[in-house]
């Protein structure tokens, strides 16, 4: 049966069909800034996105998303600890039942109430399919969200959700900028890690920000009022569609900043 994150579909059982669950390079992970290594040789982060490349918003019965076009170089991600151009292919959420916890990353042992992942893949590669079965396909951009201020620009997107209310529903979506759901200071921390749902695969550059960008309370009950569940079925919230921090098992998490 597909996997999820209930009680018999969670994390805790996603390893009976995707044994590399317990591999060496999984991810989320807790980043403990006092164990981070400054590392001078780190560029900053050259993130390009074109908001007319912005395709449509969908619920995929595990997250919302926003998915681009992506066959050309028109929304890029370039330099930060990559060595390669890479193009976005989708950003989404996770987040939890309540607003103490839901990221997937956490900080010295830090929840956030949600976080926010571009998915961007390495050109040296034709496809996102090809390059998320290389060890440098991928590379993800994390940002945390903290309850604070209304975000107007995650407005834009909880807008469209009477539209993808339940698993599977889609609708189109036109000049998103995803540059305007970024923190104002790209600092980041960044190590080798893997997808953080099935398939797992650890295929993915992490680009944690350290800077948060807000969000309210009652913009995140909203994330909380999407379904899991399809159209006709018995409705189930989605919430705490998060996987919990892995174990690092001897990787070192670098920092661009000081
Ligand atoms: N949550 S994640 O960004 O690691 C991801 N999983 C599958 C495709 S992208
Ligand atoms: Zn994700």
């Amino acid at each position: 049966h597909a996997w999820g994150y209930g009680a018999h579909t969670g994390p805790e059982k996603w390893a009976d069909s995707f044994p590399i669950a317990n591999g060496p390079r999984q991810s989320p992970i807790d980043i403990v800034p006092g164990d981070a290594s400054y590392d001078p040789a780190l560029k900053p982060l050259v993130l390009k996105y074109d908001p007319s490349t912005c395709l449509e918003i969908l619920n995929n019965g595990h997250s919302f998303q926003v998915t681009f076009l992506d066959d050309i170089d028109s929304s890029t991600l370039k330099d930060g600890p990559v060595l390669f151009n890479h193009r976005l292919k989708q950003f989404h959420f996770h987040w939890g039942s309540s607003d103490d916890h839901g990221s997937e990353h956490t900080v010295a042992g830090t929840k956030y109430p949600a976080e926010l992942h571009l998915v961007h893949w390495n050109t040296k590669y034709a496809s996102f399919g090809e390059a998320a079965s290389q060890p440098d396909g991928l590379a993800v951009v994390g940002v945390f969200l903290k309850i604070g201020e209304e975000n107007p620009n995650l407005q834009k997107l909880i807008d469209e959700f009477d539209s993808i209310k339940t698993k599977d529903s889609q609708c189109s979506l036109a000049d998103f900028n995803p540059e305007t759901l970024l923190p104002g200071c790209l600092d980041y921390w960044t190590y080798e890690g893997s997808l953080t749902t099935p398939p797992l695969l650890e295929s993915v550059t992490w680009i944690v920000c350290k800077e948060p960008i807000s969000v309210s309370s009652v913009q995140m009950a909203k994330f909380r009022s999407l379904l899991f569940s399809g159209e006709g079925e018995a409705e189930c919230c989605m919430v705490d569609n998060y996987r919990p921090p892995q174990p690092l098992k001897g990787r070192t998490v670098r920092a661009s900043f000081q």
